[in-house]
């Protein structure tokens, strides 16, 4: 038998989820909701109202008088009253929904934010999750609401229902109220049934937007229209909706089966009942009054149960998809945070990795198998290796987004898993392999690097000026606000000044470089790869303007071109996730092993073009 956790994903219980989505709702809306308490007692008792005051005239239809014009008075009141209920509970219902969604909306990104680490967002289960989360924790405090709104209006009016059919016929009151309970019953098992289904297909739904992602994306177009991709991306994604659509269907038919069966439960309790009260009327048992009031009683009892029903199935189906967004609020940090992390100084004496083994999970194989090597303060280091060696691993861990699983990283001596990523993080720099494109003006792709600093239009550009790429961004139809993008534009008219840019991948790099000078005096800066994309006169630029930047700075350089990092004050060889050498260009040249294999090959093929 499979656990609560893989039938629905989670393991707590439905129940355990009313208190925090009215706590949720009350503190989105707290009028909103106490309006809506009143409509709902309003619209439950009119019901009610109106068959007793029915069954009035049809008594006294035979008198005209004053009071049943009174009577005849009220019913119309009511029917306005009854008339106007609905649009109004309904645009209650809606403020309701803005306000939930929007609090729920930010108490999930603030959850999300708290993450310190990268290896949540690396675990499907846990992307799954978040989109669920996302999915119910805007609905659910209002569907709940509204659930225990027609929880207490249904009763009232079945309560008022119910007396009067037991005064009329107290066996068919109790049958009526007997049919309910399989129909509860059965539509609270349809709810959990429906809330594990939504779990089971989520990746398929995952993998949906995935390749529905790449077919309208921007990104892999070119990719698709050469290699002729559409085709297959196309099929994959159908194949994907056809599976979640099947399992919809399964549960729509299931759903369906269960609602002619109860369907038919109620119709026959409800036909009893008409021929038992035709057969009393005309046995002059039952006066007309109570005939109208027995039919109006009769329905409405099946109708307020059967809604009410259906209330609660939906309260308890959304309460279920609800545990995930509580999950997701309590969710733990991905990497172990100290409750009094070690005050982070200034770097003084330089960083050191020991014997650090790391990999990503443990069904992965080691990515770092005992790496140790030393970046001393004020000098950089330059890290080369083949692809896969693991330097862009060690920059992650270097940035604490994942911990080592064996050995140290220190900071001066204070080891890294002792202190706040974020204070960490606010010592670095760093422009990284896959660097980003905002999708915003040039100066904000730059801005932020350093946000509290984002207005600060001369540092921006003198940042952009170090990276080499003022001058094309100057150019651009709006200088430095000009969107850098090709999707979002500022006004309808693509062709006119107001709309973005798509910068070229090298442009687009030196802007990442920009960003991480902009970030300013930073303890450590790291580049990863930064002018991979560069011409040949781009990157020596770049890579003497870095030099300037880098003087006296403590820094990390990683290159494949190794006459990009030959200058550095150290350079550190990785090769399968150990460090295989390490030495100044020119004793790695005079050791005659990795290193200078490869900077032989490389050479070689200037050579021969030279
Ligand atoms: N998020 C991840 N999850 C699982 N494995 C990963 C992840 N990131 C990297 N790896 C694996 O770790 C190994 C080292 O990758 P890393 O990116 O650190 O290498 P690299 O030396 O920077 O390579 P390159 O020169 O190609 O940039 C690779 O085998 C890679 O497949």
């Amino acid at each position: 038998m499979r656990s609560p956790t893989e039938r629905t994903g989670t393991r707590r219980s439905a129940l355990t989820g009313i208190a925090p989505a009215l706590a949720l709702a009350f503190q989105a809306a707290p009028g909103t909701v106490s309006l809506l308490v009143l409509t709902a007692l309003a619209s439950s008792s009119a019901p009610v109202a109106v068959a007793w005051l029915t069954k009035l005239v049809l008594d006294r239809i035979t008198v005209v008088d004053s009071d049943l014009f009174a009577i005849a008075g009220c019913l119309a009141a009511l029917g306005l009253v009854m008339g106007t209920l609905p649009d109004a509970v309904r645009y209650l219902h809606g403020e309701l929904d803005r306000a939930t969604g929007l609090l729920a909306r930010d108490r999930l990104f603030s959850a999300v934010n708290r993450l310190p680490g990268l290896a949540r967002f690396e675990d499907p289960a846990f992307l799954d999750r978040l989109r669920l989360a996302g999915q119910s924790g805007g609905i659910t405090p209002s569907q709940v609401v509204q659930g225990g709104l027609a929880l207490g209006g249904g009763a009232l009016t079945i309560g008022g229902f119910l007396g009067s059919l037991t005064v009329i016929n107290p066996v068919m009151a109790a049958m009526v109220l007997l049919s309910a309970i399989p129909a509860l019953a059965a539509e609270i098992a349809l709810s959990r049934r429906r809330a594990a289904m939504m779990w089971r297909i989520g990746p398929a739904e995952r993998r949906e937007l995935f390749y529905s992602q790449l077919l309208f994306g921007l990104e892999a177009v070119k990719e698709v229209r050469l290699f002729g991709l559409a085709g297959f991306l196309h099929g994959r994604m159908l194949t994907e909706r056809i599976r979640t659509d099947g399992e919809r269907r399964r549960m729509d038919r299931r759903e369906l089966r269960v609602q002619i069966i109860l369907g038919t439960v109620s119709a026959g309790v409800a036909g009893g009942g008409l021929i038992w009260v035709i057969a009393s009327a005309g046995a002059r048992n039952l006066s007309i009054g109570d005939v109208s009031m027995f039919i109006a009683s009769m329905a409405g009892v099946q109708n307020s149960l059967g809604s009410l029903v259906g209330h609660i199935a939906t309260a308890h189906q959304q309460l279920l998809l609800f545990q995930h967004f509580r999950e997701i609020e309590a969710v733990e940090p991905d990497i172990p945070v100290v409750r009094q992390p070690a005050p982070l100084g200034p770097l003084g004496k330089g960083i050191e990795f020991r014997d650090v083994w790391f990999r990503y999970s443990p069904a992965h194989p080691w990515t770092l198998r005992g790496a140790s090597f030393t970046i001393p303060f004020g000098q950089t280091v330059g890290l080369v290796g083949r692809n896969g060696s693991g330097k862009s691993t060690l920059v992650k861990l270097l940035c604490r987004f994942y911990d080592p699983e064996r050995g140290s990283i220190t900071w001066d001596g204070i080891d890294l898993r002792e202190t706040d990523p974020a204070e960490l993080r606010d010592r670095i720099s760093a422009v990284f392999q896959d660097f980003m494109v905002y999708e915003l003006s040039a100066a904000e792709n730059i801005g932020v690097g350093s946000v509290s600093s984002l207005d600060d239009r001369g540092l921006i550009k003198e940042a952009a000026s170090h990276a080499g790429v003022h001058d094309e961004l100057l150019a651009l139809p709006r200088g430095y606000d000009t969107l850098l993008t090709r999707i979002f534009f500022d006004g309808e008219d693509t062709t006119s000044p107001m709309s973005g840019v798509f910068l070229s991948g090298g442009q687009s790099q030196r802007v990442a470089v920009a960003r991480g000078v902009f970030r300013g005096d930073r303890d450590l800066l790291i580049l990863d790869e930064p002018s991979s994309g560069l011409d040949a006169e781009a990157e020596h630029e770049i890579h003497s303007r870095l030099k300037e930047h880098r003087a006296g700075r403590t820094s990390l350089l990683i290159s494949h071109r190794l006459g990009a990092v030959r200058d550095a004050d150290s350079l550190v060889v990785l090769d399968g996730g150990r460090v295989v050498e390490q030495g100044s260009h020119e004793s790695l040249i005079r050791q005659g092993g990795v290193y200078a294999r490869l900077f032989g090959l490389q050479a070689s093929g200037y050579r021969e073009e030279g």
